[in-house]
């Protein structure tokens, strides 16, 4: 499989805080998710990949061809979702659907009829009138509508109740069948991704930690808990991240097997979720509590 977006060597600087060097290859047919605390640079990655904020530095290939050279026929293939309102407030969801549709030139009205009145989408609403969930179902509605190949979302699911939300989920999974589809999804809401997600982006601080496959970081990370008495210097020194308490620790080795080889007999072993990892990593060695 190619890759759908290609990023080199991207910097962009906004006085107290620099994306860093970012190079990544998101692979067609797959969804990536985009994790990272807050501030660490995701949206500003987005906006980058949408043309919507300009690189200081650094090359970005979208479908194969040089994203400035080409930013309206590669628009044209992505959908994007986005909790920020990036709509006319005053206009009716009817009309701002009129007002998006020929910008696209694979428009499918049928489709978008069908998401309308799966979403339970009120055409004579205005956006203004609409929840941050309704937003986010008619942002939704728009992007699947127009033959994308690239879904990008931001956050897509924050306004959104837990019923929706794995509704969701399912169709982004039916969404990816079709293998030439890609999705890339940025959430702190890291139990969605470990739901579909086949590869993680980590993102701290505008630099990149990782980019796994997912099956691969729960193969390359060890989630260790047990007694203090088993912290000398040189068990300390394979973590990445240790939160202590006064009876125990709790801590995350990013060697899998070499910690396994220490502390599988007198430590309990896991294999960490996602939100642990980000957990352990942002935070460091020195949690107490
Ligand atoms: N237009 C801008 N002008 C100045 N600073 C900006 C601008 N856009 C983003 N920033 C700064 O860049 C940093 C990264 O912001 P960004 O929105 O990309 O982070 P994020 O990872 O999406 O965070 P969150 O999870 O909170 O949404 C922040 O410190 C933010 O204040």
């Amino acid at each position: 499989m190619s890759d759908c977006i290609r990023l080199d060597h991207l910097h962009k600087s906004y006085g107290h805080f620099q994306l860093q060097d970012i190079s990544l290859g998101v692979k067609e047919g797959y969804i990536t998710g985009l994790i990272g605390p807050n501030g660490a640079g995701k949206t500003t990655l987005i906006k980058m990949i949408m043309g919507m904020v300009h690189p200081d530095q650094g090359e970005i290939q979208l479908f194969g061809l040089d994203h400035k050279e080409h930013l309206p026929a590669n628009k044209d293939r992505i959908g994007y979702v986005s909790d920020e309102n990036i709509y006319y407030e005053q206009l009716t969801v009817k009309q701002m659907k009129k007002v998006i549709a020929p910008f696209y030139s694979r428009w499918d009205e049928d489709t978008y009829g069908k998401y309308q009145e799966l979403f339970k989408l009120s055409p004579g609403k205005k956006i203004k009138d609409l929840s941050k969930g309704m937003k986010v179902k008619f942002s939704l509605a728009i992007a699947l509508s127009h033959g994308a190949d690239l879904l990008i979302m931001d956050e897509p699911t924050s306004g959104l109740d837990p019923v929706f939300r794995r509704e969701l989920l399912d169709l982004l999974t039916e969404h990816i069948q079709d293998e030439r589809k890609s999705i890339i999804f940025s959430t702190h809401n890291t139990t969605d991704l470990d739901r579909i997600a086949d590869y993680i982006v980590f993102i701290n601080d505008g630099r990149i930690v990782f980019h796994e496959m997912k099956e691969a970081l729960a193969e390359k990370y060890l989630l260790v808990k047990g007694g203090k008495e088993l912290l000398d210097r040189d068990v300390r020194r394979l973590f990445l991240g240790i939160r202590e308490s006064a009876h125990g620790f709790e801590g995350l080795i990013q060697n899998r097997s070499e910690g396994e080889r220490y502390l599988k007999e007198t430590a309990i072993c896991e294999t960490p979720s996602l939100e642990e990892i980000m957990y352990f990593s942002v935070k460091g060695s020195d949690i107490r509590v």
